[in-house]
């Protein structure tokens, strides 16, 4: 009876996201991908976490995490990287107030994550709009109460599935508010970008911040599909990336598409966006990955695994072809499922290896301890950290050409540039003794298993790294 219930849900969200399918999956193949850079202008291959969704509910908005936490991250998979959830009840509790002393507590937990060499991206996260769509604020996350205006239409708490609380008429009728739909709170998207340009006014110039991630799988309300996408959405992007870059001209700006439909691998309808900084533009798409079999409770296995690797597809030729008309690099900004499932593992790999192809960075969701995460509730390790872990470019001295797993062996082909060294990081597991590099002159950092090679800066460079 779930899954038939569950099939009817998703038929339903199928439907309502109909307009992204409208933007259909013909048209030229996609180009070569782009890469988001570091501030040496490098380019970077991302690997990290979602931290964390225990920051969601936390009074202080802030994540379950210490300094410990990512050092045995780093020690067990060697992560470059965070998804920062941040919340925009916490951000600005009373409309044109920002409270410093939380982001003053962000910004010290962006150090554990610079002092150990991680690039940050700032979140701003929301689920279901806020915690005040409910009286006893058990559902959602994000916006802050005096953002949230249901107009007193029901929202049934007794929800079988949480995606459900979405279709629910009071969490439609705030959504509506904030998007203008409905014309009634005109401001509430201004304030929303006022309220990003305090974050990037604060993180600007602290190390280690990448950049920021604008709205967290926005949902349209009543407006669904390339309609929502390229109306609504694309305009608080607009006004959000206007804002930020008021303050600062630098930070990388992640743009997310509608959550519904596209999650699962449909056709996204998201525009191009102008930068108006001087230089080469700093906006990157950064869809998430949750195919639809596995959503809708089946596993990474047997008959679901052909109709889930189908899904797959869609979702990189998709994702390439958005990328393709936004001109932007990708960052997969979430996937993750429940490590104990059959499957689990292999489903890893598999989005792994599609990252690899589409070229994008990724943040797995999430940090969190329990059965999805790289540790449970009792701080054991699930499966991830076996499967999360490999060697890889962490940045590279030039525009990649490709970068090719295999076992125990990696290599890495770019145009090189005179951007700096590349570095590579290389787990034990494989590599006890560390790598040899060909095509380059290697510098090994034993503590941090990170090779800092030095190339060429100009013409095509193939380095092939080996345990030793
Ligand atoms: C109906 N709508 C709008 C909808 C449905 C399902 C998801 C979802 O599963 N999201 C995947 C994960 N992302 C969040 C955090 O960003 C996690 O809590 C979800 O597991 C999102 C939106």
């Amino acid at each position: 009876m779930k899954r038939a219930r569950l099939l009817a849900t998703a038929a339903v969200l199928v439907l309502l996201a109909g307009g992204a399918v409208a933007a259909g999956t013909r048209g030229a193949p996609p180009s070569a991908p782009r890469y988001v850079t570091d501030d040496q202008g490098r380019a970077l291959i991302l690997h990290g976490f979602n931290t964390a969704g225990s920051a969601k509910g936390a009074p202080d908005a802030l994540p379950e995490l210490t300094p410990d936490d990512i050092d045995r991250e780093y020690r067990d998979m060697g992560t470059n990287f965070v998804r920062f959830l941040i919340l925009w009840r916490a951000v600005e509790p009373s409309p044109g107030t920002y409270d410093m002393k939380y982001l003053d507590k962000v910004a010290e937990r962006v150090r554990w994550y610079s002092d150990r060499g991680y690039q940050v991206m700032l979140d701003m996260h929301q689920d279901l709009w806020g915690n005040a769509i409910t009286p006893t604020g058990v559902a959602g996350n994000g916006a802050p109460a005096w953002a949230t205006h249901t107009d007193g239409l029901p929202v049934a708490t007794e929800q079988f599935t949480w995606e459900m609380y979405y279709l629910e008429p009071g969490v439609i009728r705030a959504f509506d508010h904030f998007w203008n739909t409905t014309g009634d709170y005109p401001d509430l998207m201004d304030r929303y970008a006022k309220a990003w340009a305090a974050v990037a006014a604060r993180f600007k110039d602290v190390p280690g911040v990448l950049g920021y991630d604008l709205m967290n799988e926005p949902w349209g309300g009543s407006v669904q599909g390339a309609t929502f996408e390229t109306g609504p959405l694309a305009t608080l992007y607009r006004k959000t990336i206007a804002r930020i870059r008021e303050v600062d001209p630098d930070g990388w700006i992640f743009l997310e598409p509608q959550a519904v439909g596209v999650n699962w691998g449909l056709p996204s309808a998201l525009p191009r966006f102008d930068d108006p900084r001087g230089g080469p533009p700093r906006i990157a798409f950064a869809p998430h990955l949750y195919p639809l079999p596995l959503d809708l409770g089946d596993d990474y296995a047997a008959g679901s695994k052909e109709w889930t690797d189908r899904t797959l597809g869609w979702w990189r030729e998709n994702i390439a072809r958005t990328a393709e008309r936004m001109r932007a690099p990708v960052l997969l900004g979430e996937f993750g499922l429940d490590m104990t499932r059959p499957g689990a593992s292999d489903l890893v790999k598999k989005v792994q290896g599609l990252s690899d192809q589409v070229g994008t960075g990724m943040a797995y969701w999430s940090r969190d301890a329990d059965a999805w995460g790289p540790y449970d509730a009792k701080g054991k390790a699930t499966p991830l950290p076996g499967v999360y872990v490999r060697a890889y470019p962490r940045a590279i001295g030039g525009v990649p050409v490709s970068v090719t797993y295999g076992e125990n062996r990696l290599q890495v082909a770019f145009d090189a540039n005179e951007t700096g060294p590349t570095e590579i990081y290389v787990p034990e597991r494989g590599f006890p003794n560390g790598a040899q590099v060909d095509g380059g002159t290697a510098v090994w950092n034993a503590a941090r298993r990170i090779l800092t090679v030095t190339t060429k800066t100009s013409g095509r460079v193939i380095l092939t790294v080996t345990p030793k």
